[in-house]
């Protein structure tokens, strides 16, 4: 009888390129597929609630791949050591196998599991099944971390034509048979009150769901991905973000796949592509290197800026409702609260206008996404939160608070975005979209639109809270 290995799936739910699965199968082993839900031990960052929603179903969607190849998916709950010491107790496994995570909770726990298990006898091994670089393989001159985008992708970009083809996912998988376990459903992922419609009509979560947004963007908007990835209004990004947290599908077979779907050498499309899968390995060598960053800024001088009390609730409440008054901010915020995504533009803008305009603690903003987003993962959203609170790893030698007027003019030129999720603003004119409240009462009236009525008048003066941001940097910027 072969030995028999247990593959630990967490955040890799995939069977194609999936290093772990293959290390174990060509290994000639028996596999025992385990999923673990341990939410405490991702404690202070456990799964919010757009991203259970999405667990439960990429969950299904994995077991159902693995009995298409004549195994199952084993799934448990309560503490991932014990439960993996009985796993290899009773099936006789002598080895388990994973893919690495990188947040600072779990990766304490993998360690202290490794040595744990290590001292029992039984052999761990853990692959690369989320990046195209390990966060300790780019180091700068003088061996320290980056914290310039541009000079750590200077640093990788040559290296990604090293970079070895993916694995086809395997036609069958030997298993052993193993009794018990919980169904999907018993680990109660799902809301209780059905509040997730907008995410079931517009998701497919699971490694098909995975492929067929890839090919979709592959087909269409990856030629012009340089151009129109900025642009709110139509469809210009991959949207692969929650697929590619989940590790539905892994960065090596999409960058394989840009790779073929265009002609060499790349356009500026792929290229830009590829730059973007960057920033997401950017992200995970800054928590890497940086595990207080979930928490603290990583630039000290922060902790000095002078945030509005947080106890403000009622600030942070209109803006998670998409009622602040300034409609490309609302629209991003009503996209977040009914999809569970939120175009990267406009995160940024949103995010500018909760930590500069309003001067509420990034982390405000960063719980809230955290909560909402399908794609919520704890190294992009720290960095998107403390790129845009100007506390994190931006080069910009200035403090930036974006315009979200000019922004909203210039990335939804014809309003198409903020008519589709304001559509009570829909009637009014291009010229005062973006901004209702220099619209004179003729025009308002005319567009059906009453400000205060049934649309905001703007929560904060956008260009007096942007003279206070400035001077709260003023006051820090010296700070040694
Ligand atoms: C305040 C704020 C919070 C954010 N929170 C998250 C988050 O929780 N999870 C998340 O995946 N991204 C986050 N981002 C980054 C970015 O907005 C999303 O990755 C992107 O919008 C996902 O859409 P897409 O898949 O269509 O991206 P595409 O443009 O198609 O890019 C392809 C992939 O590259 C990666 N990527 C692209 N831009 C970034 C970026 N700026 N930083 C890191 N990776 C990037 C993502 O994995 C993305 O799926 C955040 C950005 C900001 C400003």
């Amino acid at each position: 009888m072969s030995d028999t290995i247990i593959v630990w799936f967490r955040r890799d739910l995939r069977l194609d390129d999936n290093p772990a699965l293959e290390a174990a199968l060509r290994a000639g082993a028996r596999i025992l597929p385990v999923y673990i839900h341990a939410p405490d031990e991702e404690a202070p960052w456990a799964p919010g609630a757009a991203s259970r929603w999405w667990l439960h179903h990429s969950l299904e969607s994995l077991d159902g791949a693995l009995r298409a190849r004549g195994a199952r998916l084993w799934i448990g709950q309560g503490k991932s050591l014990a439960l993996l010491r009985r796993l290899a107790e009773t099936s006789g496994a002598r080895a388990i196998h994973w893919n690495r995570l990188y947040d600072p909770a779990t990766r304490a726990r993998d360690t202290e599991i490794k040595q744990q298990l290590r001292a029992a006898g039984l052999d761990c091994a853990s692959h690369n099944g989320a990046l195209l670089f390990e966060p300790w393989e780019a180091a700068t001159g003088n061996g320290g971390p980056y914290k310039v985008f541009s000079a750590f992708w200077r640093h990788c970009a040559p290296r990604l034509a090293e970079h070895p083809d993916p694995i086809a996912a395997p036609a069958r998988i030997p298993t052993v048979e193993l009794d018990g376990g919980a169904t999907v459903a018993e680990l109660g992922l799902l809301p209780r009150l059905s509040w997730d419609q907008g995410l079931a009509a517009n998701w497919t979560p699971g490694e098909d769901g995975a492929r067929m947004a890839a090919e979709h963007f592959l087909a269409g908007p990856l030629g012009g991905y340089g151009k129109l990835r900025d642009h709110p209004d139509r469809p210009g990004t991959s949207r692969l973000s929650p697929h590619l947290h989940f590790g539905e599908i892994g960065p090596r077979r999409l960058l394989a796949l840009t790779r073929a779907a265009l002609p060499a050498p790349p356009t500026l499309g792929e290229d830009a592509f590829a730059r973007e899968l960057g920033w997401r390995e950017f992200a995970y060598h800054l928590l890497y290197h940086f595990p207080q960053t979930p928490e603290h800024p990583l630039d000290a001088r922060f902790a000095d800026y002078p945030w509005r009390e947080p106890s403000d609730t009622e600030l942070l409440e209109r803006w998670q409702r998409g009622r602040t008054g300034i409609p490309l901010v609302d629209a991003g915020m009503r996209e977040l609260w009914h999809t569970g995504w939120m175009h990267n533009r406009v995160r940024m803008v949103a995010a500018s206008l909760l930590t500069k305009n309003l001067r509420l603690p990034w982390q405000l903003g960063a719980r809230w996404f955290w909560d909402t987003l399908v794609d919520a993962d704890l190294a992009c959203n720290t960095l998107g939160w403390q790129w845009t609170a100007g506390c994190g790893a931006d080069a910009a030698p200035y403090f930036r608070v974006f315009n979200p007027v000019r922004q909203g003019e210039r990335f939804d030129p014809n309003g198409d975005y903020v008519r589709r999720w304001c559509p009570e603003l829909a009637r009014l004119p291009d010229k005062v979209l973006q901004q209702p409240w220099t619209a004179t009462n003729t025009t308002l009236a005319r567009a059906g639109v009453g400000l205060d009525l049934n649309y905001p008048a703007p929560m904060i003066d956008l260009a007096q809270s942007r003279r206070e941001a400035l001077a709260g940097w003023e006051r820090i910027k010296t700070t040694p």
